[in-house]
């Protein structure tokens, strides 16, 4: 697959990981500073691969739509979610149901 987004270092160092009971409020919030600098970073790059795969999406329904198919495939749709309840279990039916929304929504 290529992907035009930047992917972040996505790996914590241990040092900032690990919950040590004698750390130091001040050295936990430090921490914590640093773990959700990561955490932006990921949620950066999940907008972004949204972004991408929306207009995915939109490419192939317009194929499609000019070939004389369908809008949707639902056929494939169910291959996509069952795809991310195999990834996430539980919350990978919602997940491939709301990307699918979305990408619908822009369709
Ligand atoms: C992109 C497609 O068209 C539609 C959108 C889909 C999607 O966003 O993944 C999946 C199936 C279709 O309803 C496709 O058929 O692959």
């Amino acid at each position: 697959m290529t992907t035009t987004t930047e992917r972040p270092a996505t790996e914590a160092q241990p040092a900032e990981t690990t919950a040590d009971p004698a750390l130091s409020a001040q050295e936990c919030d430090r921490r914590i500073g640093v773990l959700r600098t990561q955490i932006d970073a990921v949620d950066d790059a999940i907008i972004a691969l949204i972004d991408e795969r929306v207009a995915l999406s939109k490419n192939v329904g317009a194929l499609r739509r000019a070939g004389g198919g369908p809008r949707l495939s639902l056929s494939r749709e169910n291959q996509i979610i069952a795809k991310f309840a195999r990834a996430l279990g539980g919350s990978g039916t919602p997940l491939a149901m709301l990307l699918l929304k979305i990408s619908r929504g822009r369709m």
